[in-house]
């Protein structure tokens, strides 16, 4: 059986790291997110109302294939699922950074790949396990992941960026209902220093994967 899980959360809140950690206990494929090779991000960061727009359709295009890839797979496991990608946008376009014929073509695309999405064999994941994480621990993983461009020494304004998207990414997790969800506290869990922890949180996982039917 295909189990297919997506990851989401803030900036900085754990997901590429748990979908190592989780593809590994579950056998599964990984499918990280192309950030280090993502030539628009740093323009982007650099300038937000110039790149808001091109970074957009550039995450919308890779997560799309990463989608299709992952389904001819047998067992994934996706860092940052698709259905985050509109809050990101919505955010820029909310905080100035695209203007309504940007946004207009933007969710006019979407629908349509989001609609591709209802042919392909697997409409939605069979899980999704979203990391919250409070402002303070986002800012204190940005830091020590250390990308330049995501620092506050960069752009003071991120820490404004930073907490905004806190604010729509509370009620984006509530109103997702394209699939089962799990909610992982990324405040109380260091799955990267301790394995109790990291035993903790797969096993929150492993449990709702059991009721799911999916292990
Ligand atoms: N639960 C955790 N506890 C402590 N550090 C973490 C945790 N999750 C991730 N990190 C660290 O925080 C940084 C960001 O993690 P990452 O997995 O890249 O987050 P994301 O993919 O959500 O942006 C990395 O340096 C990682 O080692
Ligand atoms: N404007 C957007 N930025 C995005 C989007 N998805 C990710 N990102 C940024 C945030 C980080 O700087 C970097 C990687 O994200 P992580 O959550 O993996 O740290 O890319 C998006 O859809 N729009």
């Amino acid at each position: 059986m295909m189990t297919v899980i997506a990851l989401s959360g803030p900036i900085g809140a754990g997901k590429s790291t748990l979908t190592k950690i989780l593809a590994a206990d579950l056998g599964s494929q990984a499918f990280y997110e192309s950030v280090e090779d993502n030539p628009v991000l740093p323009l982007f960061y650099a300038d937000p109302a110039k790149y808001a727009f091109l970074l957009q359709i550039y995450f919308l295009n890779t997560r799309f294939r990463n989608i299709k890839d992952a389904l001819v797979a047998d067992n994934n496991v996706l860092d940052r699922s698709i259905y985050e990608d509109e809050l990101f946008f919505q955010m820029n376009a909310d905080m100035g950074r695209a203007n309504q014929t940007e946004v207009d073509i933007y969710r006019d695309l979407l629908h349509n790949m989001m609609e591709e999405l209802k042919t392909l064999p697997k409409k939605a994941p069979d899980l999704l396990v979203h990391i919250d994480v409070s402002y303070d621990t986002m800012l204190k993983r940005i830091t020590k992941r250390g990308r330049s461009f995501e620092q506050l020494s960069y752009d003071p304004t991120l820490e404004t960026y930073y907490k905004t998207l806190l604010e729509y990414y509370g009620p984006w997790y509530e109103n997702y209902n394209y699939s089962p969800k799990i909610r992982i506290d990324g405040d109380k869990y260091d799955f990267v220093e301790s394995k109790e922890d990291q035993t903790a949180v797969i096993t929150q996982i492993e449990d709702k994967l059991h009721e799911l039917g999916q292990l």
